[in-house]
């Protein structure tokens, strides 16, 4: 299955990374950063009819190379000025083409949270997320056993960093709610099958407490997607796909936002 693959290949790029940079040393690299224990990325996202979380993707491996031109900067500044709550940045550099400096780069240029997109399967990612001025990291339930999540999600907490917890089924919900997550995404992209159902997040909504942000992941692409998600008490969607193949992604977003598309 390709979520293990990648998870094997991450545990790799963390071991080498630990070579150059150990443990130790990157952690108190986070805790020396600023930590003013304000949440930025839940703040963002909280009290809005929708939020828009905007992410810069290169390539994925369900759908090969999305964007042969990168200038990720200048995509991350289209999205911030045409009112996106925050970006998802993609770090992962095998499967997604993703660089932490990009994320680095981004969330030093652009004044709305940084989430980091990455597979986290070690507590070093999530000190290095701080290092690197994300707001948030992603941590996704099926790649770590409970009482792991629990402690990454308390870990990022400690940094000031939220964490997007997500699940694709009960199960995972049930689990991602007992390790204390206050923001939980559904990812309508089942990573065992690449197959995509914007019902799935729907289907799900009710599961989650009011007091727990929910994310609508993956295939979203038109205004109606979103009437429906919005119609279902889904508070915040990520959107990669639509609008890294679009021309002009600020009146891409604009449009889905105004439920033109
Ligand atoms: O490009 P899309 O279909 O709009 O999806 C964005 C985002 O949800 C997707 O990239 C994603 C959701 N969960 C992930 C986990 C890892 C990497 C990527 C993802």
């Amino acid at each position: 299955m390709i979520l293990d693959q990648i998870a094997k290949d991450t545990q790799i790029r963390v071991a080498k990374k630990k070579e150059a940079c150990p443990l130790e040393e990157i952690r108190e690299k986070a805790l020396a950063c600023e930590n003013t224990g304000e949440f930025p990325f839940e703040k963002a996202l909280a009290g809005k009819e929708m939020s828009f979380i905007c992410e810069v993707k290169r390539a994925s491996p369900s759908k090969g190379v999305i964007a042969p031109v990168f200038p990720y900067l200048q995509i991350a500044e289209e999205y911030e000025k045409a009112g996106a709550s925050a970006i998802s940045c993609l770090t992962e550099p095998k499967y997604f083409l993703g660089q932490d400096r990009y994320l680095r780069e981004i969330a030093s240029k652009v004044n709305i949270p940084v989430l980091r997109k990455d597979f986290t399967v070690d507590s070093y990612q999530v000190y290095e997320a701080k290092v690197l001025g994300a707001s948030a990291v992603l941590l996704i339930c099926s790649l770590l056993e409970e009482e792991t999540l629990r402690a990454y999600v308390e870990l990022a907490h400690s940094l000031g960093l939220s964490a997007l917890v997500e699940a694709h089924d009960e199960g995972e919900i049930e689990k991602a709610l007992r390790a204390g997550t206050r923001i939980l995404g559904v990812n309508n992209r089942n990573l065992k099958d690449f197959t995509v159902d914007v019902e799935n997040s729907l289907r799900l909504r009710q599961q989650v407490p009011e007091d727990v942000i929910f994310v609508a992941e993956s295939g979203i692409r038109t205004g109606e997607d979103i009437e429906k998600l919005k119609k279902g008490g889904v508070q915040a969607v990520l959107i990669g796909e639509t609008l890294m193949r679009s021309r002009n992604k600020g009146k891409m977003l604009q449009e889905l936002k105004e439920g033109k598309r």
